[in-house]
């Protein structure tokens, strides 16, 4: 009900929902009332322009309102949905999952050609994604290699039951394995991929991170140690036990930590390393072959 105690419409509720949140300083304001909405309503974005004077009943626009709060309060809006798209598939989020993020879309990318390669050859790819989360890396490999098969670590029990019901809800459980382990603590064998995308922000970095990571993503998906390069040197150090003659290794970097990453992974024997950009043109991705 508006305020002129006139039944809530669909195109009132956009417009009210978009000002709210560019009011409490949201910067994609239009896009996360958009998103909120049709999550909540069931709307469609063609049903904003087709059938704007739908009526949205108060239960409705309350549980709305309730999340552009949440929104306002600094939660991210995949977070208030519970889960975000990743190359493609659905992935549900839970307290202790970092949300995917489209940059480390870069690596699955980067690793497509070298799995398929691999599978044609060998019938098969084993993967090993260290610090899987949802799933997120692992999943979408295996969506996109049929033959492959992915162990996803991780020592949150929260994200390995995430990266489990995921693995389900995307019809992949059977080639997907959800292990716990510190790193490879708990691993053994060989896997012709290793994938990580660690933790790499310097413990005293955190506090200046933006709110809606600082706050709402688990500190232990961010917090690499002191100059935040701690997980790159267990993972190259176990790399030598764990990839196969003739494997890939792919991690995720921050934009300044090329040349740090590279030396600790080439004093492993690994690299050089090859380097690939984001979408915005940072360095985002080393891989590195056995030497
Ligand atoms: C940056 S997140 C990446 C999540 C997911 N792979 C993605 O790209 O969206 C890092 C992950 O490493 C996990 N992690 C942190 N410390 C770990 C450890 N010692 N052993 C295994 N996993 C760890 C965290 O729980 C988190 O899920």
């Amino acid at each position: 009900m508006t305020a002129s105690g006139a039944p809530t419409t669909l195109a009132d509720l956009l417009r009210s929902a978009r000002r709210k949140l560019a009011a409490c300083g949201v910067e994609d304001a239009a896009l996360d009332s958009r998103l909120l909405i049709e999550h909540f309503t069931g709307a469609s974005r063609s049903d904003a322009i087709a059938r704007p004077a739908t009526v949205i009943e108060s239960g409705v626009a309350a549980r709305v309102e309730e999340a552009l709060e949440r929104r306002c309060r600094g939660e991210p809006v995949h977070r208030i949905l519970g889960f975000r798209e990743f190359y493609g598939l659905r992935l549900s989020l839970s307290p202790e999952t970092l949300e995917p993020r489209p940059d480390t879309e870069v690596l699955v990318d980067a690793l497509l050609p070298f799995m398929r390669d691999v599978a044609a050859r060998e019938g098969g790819c084993r993967v090993l994604d260290l610090g899987t989360g949802t799933g997120a890396i692992a999943l979408a490999l295996l969506a996109n290699v049929q033959q492959a098969t992915a162990t996803g670590v991780d020592i949150s029990d929260d994200a390995l039951a995430t990266a489990t019901r995921n693995a389900a809800d995307l019809g992949l459980s059977d080639r997907f394995t959800a292990r716990k382990s510190d790193w490879f603590a708990q691993i053994s064998g060989r896997y012709s991929v290793i994938a990580s995308n660690p933790p790499y922000i310097g413990s005293g970095e955190i506090a200046a991170l933006q709110k809606e990571v600082r706050l709402f993503d688990p500190l232990r998906a961010l917090d690499g140690g002191e100059d935040g390069l701690d997980p790159y040197r267990i993972i190259a150090t176990g790399a030598a036990f764990h990839l196969e003659q003739g494997g890939l290794i792919a991690v995720e970097i921050g934009s300044t930590q090329r040349v740090d990453v590279s030396a600790i992974f080439e004093r492993e024997g690994f690299g050089p390393a090859r380097v690939v950009a984001d979408l915005a043109g940072n360095d985002r991705v080393l891989l590195f072959a056995t030497a």
